[in-house]
């Protein structure tokens, strides 16, 4: 990544100690330790951030002086760049969205053998137009919901084949909604996956996935 440090350690080579399992690591450890007590709220003034950005139309000064401070932050973060095994961003499950910035942030109410049921909220830095969410980051909350209810399923890691959303009505950005997934039946390694998101009784959007169950080992 352009301004990373060239020994950067976020793509490390399975080895036989820590081999890849279904693309993931055999001892991947769920910890909320990483990234201390108050990383939840660095990624939500991170997200803050973004929304911001999404919104402002800065002056050249004012760009100046956030380009300036930016590149000090990016520095600090250099410093301490690990794989992406061992970074809080993703891991940390009693975050929003595993603490993962990349993902709208969602709360799970309810996960199981028989589907989840979470509550997301798009930030105005999910803007698409008119003031709604982008249907692109619509699909990307169902693809990690939909292969949560797959991976809860099977009790295994599987991956996105195909995904299919169908936006019904539009999708308000800053409102809790209820996005439902779950399991409709499974043909061996492939789970075919359903979806919903609810504002309220409103059907913004539904979705069909088809995930398959990766082989032990499979990257
Ligand atoms: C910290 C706590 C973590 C908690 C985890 C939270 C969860 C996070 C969740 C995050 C989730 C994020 C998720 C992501 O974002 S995953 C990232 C996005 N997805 C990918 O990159 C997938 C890329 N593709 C592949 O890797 C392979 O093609 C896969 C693995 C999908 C299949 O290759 P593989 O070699 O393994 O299998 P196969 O080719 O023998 O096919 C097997 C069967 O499937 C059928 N088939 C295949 N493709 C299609 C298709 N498109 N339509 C219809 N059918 C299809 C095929 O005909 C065959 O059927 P049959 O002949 O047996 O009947």
């Amino acid at each position: 990544m352009k301004g990373a440090p060239i020994d950067q350690k976020w793509n490390v080579p399975a080895t036989e100690e820590s081999p890849l399992e279904g693309g993931f690591r055999a001892e991947f450890e769920v910890t909320t330790e990483r990234g201390g007590p108050r990383y939840g709220e660095l990624i939500e003034e991170v997200r803050t951030f973004m929304d911001k950005v999404r919104y402002a139309s800065p002056t050249p000064e004012l760009a100046d002086e956030i380009i300036d401070d930016l590149k000090l932050f990016n520095a600090k973060l250099d410093t301490l760049l690990v794989d992406e095994w061992h970074t809080p961003s993703g891991t940390r499950v009693d975050l929003p969205s595993r603490g993962n910035i990349t993902l709208p942030p969602y709360e799970v109410i309810d996960g199981g053998e028989d589907g989840v049921t979470a509550s997301v909220e798009f930030r105005r830095f999910h803007l698409g137009g008119n003031g709604v969410a982008h249907g692109g980051h619509v699909a990307v909350v169902f693809d990690d919901l939909g292969g949560m209810a797959a991976t809860l399923h099977v009790h295994g890691i599987a991956r996105t084949a195909y995904l299919t959303v169908n936006y019904r009505s539009l999708t308000p950005l800053e409102t809790p909604l209820t996005m439902r997934t779950w399991a409709e039946r499974r043909e061996g390694r492939k789970i075919f996956v359903k979806g919903t998101l609810h504002d309220g009784d409103r059907l913004c959007a539904d979705m069909e996935a088809l995930f398959i169950q990766l082989r032990p080992g499979q990257a």
